[in-house]
């Protein structure tokens, strides 16, 4: 049989090269809305799920193959490499991330060890090499940015106003520093291995960090987020790409950081950025929940993105958070195969 030719449209659109299609991804696009997804869900844990290659591996090339959308993302969770540095996490279905030990102290902060790829987490490489050998579609690596990860270290699991956080952020600023600082070399660390192999891009996810207002980011996040994208810009050229919810009044700090592409959430349109003098290539938006609405609805709002992503180089289509599992595989193919159809005629002429 032939092989599939490599398919690089969603790499391209990251460097704002032409393109014959807008490219698309799901963020959580491997979850509990696919059968087959809980159907292995069943037999194991999350972390075993994430730690044995062959079951990682099958979980993260499903969407691909079902979807047929244009990039494929390791199937892990940003609380991944935190295990082996001493942080007590598992993942409770219907919760997500719950730690035992959280963080009160700068004596926890020191506590946390440094996270050495190749022995702490073998099952991610060996993953993603394999998956470069198989996928003719780019494999995104990712990881949590500092704020995200700490927000779960500090509260102990989900949470809706980061009270925890933020209070340990304004009453214990050099413990905060010395947690950023760790998570941040732990992220570059991680990220760099994964770019090592075989990962073709790199997202990191800051879905929490718009619980800050702009001057807060400006003093405990945003450093350290510099720090992260250059040491990466140092040392690879593949495209990185910085994504948060409710975060649309950060996005001005955003650009000035050295990072590729920008994830939206549906709060903010395409056109909003791009009024604030956004050049960079942006990744969104359409709102989860409306992939619950009649296909009329959906397809009218993506078409719209599509036109709306069409007025810059550079659109990425996704949705502006993640999956979740009262989603229809049929309704994210049909969404999938109409981005495809829609941007290709468009881009045809
Ligand atoms: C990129 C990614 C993540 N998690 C998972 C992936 C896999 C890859 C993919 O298919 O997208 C698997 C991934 N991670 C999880 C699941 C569901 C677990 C299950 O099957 O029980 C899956 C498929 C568990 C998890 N893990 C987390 C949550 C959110 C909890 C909260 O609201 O605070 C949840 C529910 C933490 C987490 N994990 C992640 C983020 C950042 C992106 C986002 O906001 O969605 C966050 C905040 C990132």
């Amino acid at each position: 049989m032939a092989q599939k030719s490599f398919n690089d449209t969603f790499l391209r659109a990251c460097r704002q090269e032409p393109v014959t299609h807008t490219p698309v991804w799901y963020m959580r696009q491997a979850g509990r809305y696919q059968p087959e997804y809980r159907a292995i869900r069943q037999k194991y844990s999350f972390f075993e799920m994430n730690e044995i290659p062959e079951v990682c591996v099958e979980v993260t090339k499903l969407p691909v193959e079902q979807l047929g959308v244009d990039a494929a993302i390791l199937f892990a969770d940003i609380m991944t490499p935190l295990k082996p540095i001493g942080v007590d996490v598992e993942i409770r279905s219907g919760i997500g991330p719950v730690i035992d030990n959280p963080i009160r102290h700068l004596e926890d902060v020191e506590q946390l060890g440094e996270l050495d790829p190749e022995s702490d987490v073998p099952f991610i490489l060996e993953s993603i090499r394999q998956l470069r050998r198989d996928l003719t579609v780019p494999l995104i690596g990712f990881g949590g940015a500092p704020f995200t990860l700490a927000s779960y270290m500090i509260e102990g699991g989900p949470s809706k106003n980061y009270h925890q956080t933020k209070g340990f952020m304004y009453a214990q600023p050099q413990a905060w520093e010395k947690l950023m600082e760790k998570l941040a070399d732990l992220t570059v660390t991680y990220l760099k291995a994964q770019i090592k192999a075989g990962a073709l891009a790199v997202q990191i996810f800051d879905s929490w960090v718009g619980a800050l207002n702009v001057e807060d980011y400006r003093t405990y996040v945003a450093p350290t987020m510099r720090r992260i994208f250059a040491e990466l810009k140092e040392s690879t050229d593949v495209p990185t790409i910085y994504f948060g919810i409710g975060a649309g009044h950060l996005l001005l700090e955003w650009d000035r950081l050295p990072v590729d592409v920008l994830g939206l959430d549906w709060r903010t349109s395409i056109p909003e950025a791009r009024a604030l003098g956004i050049r960079k290539t942006l990744q969104g938006n359409l709102d989860p929940s409306l992939l619950l609405g009649p296909w009329e609805k959906i397809e009218a709002k993506a078409k719209e993105i599509l036109d709306q992503g069409e007025e810059h180089p550079g659109h990425i289509f996704n949705l502006g958070h993640g999956t979740f599992p009262e989603l229809k595989v049929e309704t994210l193919q049909r969404l999938t195969q109409f981005i495809h159809d829609y941007s290709s005629r468009r881009n045809e002429v």
